[in-house]
């Protein structure tokens, strides 16, 4: 089975555009819900630039399947997940001038702080994902740092130009995702995922949940969100039923 987490970051980047309330994250989010949504993920950047505190309580009340909170690594955003208790909380690094993610968490140089939120977060019963790029090292980190969950960076893969750099991309998180869940670990994968790359990553047995937004997004304002959400996962399912 695979399963798909909506990242309604963006439906808050068309709200924040004119400072008005809508569109509405949480109505989004219930939609996706609706439309086959696993779970929701949603990114409150230390910048506030998309996902505001706001948004994470209405959702926290209102969502019916799970809530997958991404933050950075900060005393400021453990303090929120803390008090917010999501299902879960994916740690992933954060810069204040990144357009979007640029690369996955340095678990190694941050070691001490990762295993200690990591403590911090599953003693309140939130499961604690790492948001790492797709290597042996990270993977070997993520495990020392009592992580039960790795969502795999797919972003070189999504911005790869040209067939073979593509396939190798793909072959490296294809590489990660065996020896992630050979280690014990929960694998899921996402970011600059869509409706024309997804499926070679979708076919990845070992890939338990993919966090897709930015795409759907951008194709709701065509289909209308219900759609684009059931239409990724359509094609995830075809995808790994195909593998
Ligand atoms: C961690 C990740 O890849 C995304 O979920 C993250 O949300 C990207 O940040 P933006 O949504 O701000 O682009
Ligand atoms: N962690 C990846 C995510 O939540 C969505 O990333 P994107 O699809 O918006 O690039």
């Amino acid at each position: 089975m695979i399963l798909l987490g909506v990242n309604i970051d963006h439906v808050a980047t068309l709200r924040n555009a004119r400072g008005v309330n809508y569109p509405s994250p949480l109505e989004a989010a219930l939609v996706a819900e609706t439309a086959g949504a696993d779970l929701i993920t949603l990114h409150l950047r230390e910048d506030r630039r998309h996902i505001k505190d706001e948004d994470v309580r209405l959702m926290r009340r209102a969502l019916k399947t799970r809530m997958n909170l991404e933050m950075a690594l900060t005393p400021e955003m453990l303090d929120h997940a803390l008090a917010i208790r999501p299902d879960d909380v994916c740690l992933v690094p954060e810069k204040r001038e990144e357009l979007t993610t640029e690369g996955g968490l340095d678990v190694e140089r941050y070691f001490d702080q990762v295993r200690d939120y990591t403590r911090q977060l599953s003693a309140a019963g939130i499961r604690v994902s790492l948001f790492i790029d797709p290597t042996e090292t990270s993977l070997s980190a993520a495990v020392e740092a009592g992580a039960p969950v790795v969502e795999l960076h797919t972003g070189r893969y999504a911005d790869a130009i040209g067939q073979a750099a593509r396939q190798s991309e793909l072959a490296r998180i294809r590489d990660a995702a065996e020896i992630g869940v050979y280690k014990g670990l929960v694998v899921n994968a996402g970011h600059g995922l869509n409706y024309h790359n997804v499926q070679p990553v979708a076919a990845i047995a070992e890939i338990r949940e993919l966090n897709i937004g930015h795409a759907i997004v951008a194709q709701a304002l065509f289909t209308g969100f219900d759609r684009a959400v059931r239409d990724m996962k359509a094609l995830m399912v075809e995808a790994r039923r195909a593998a």
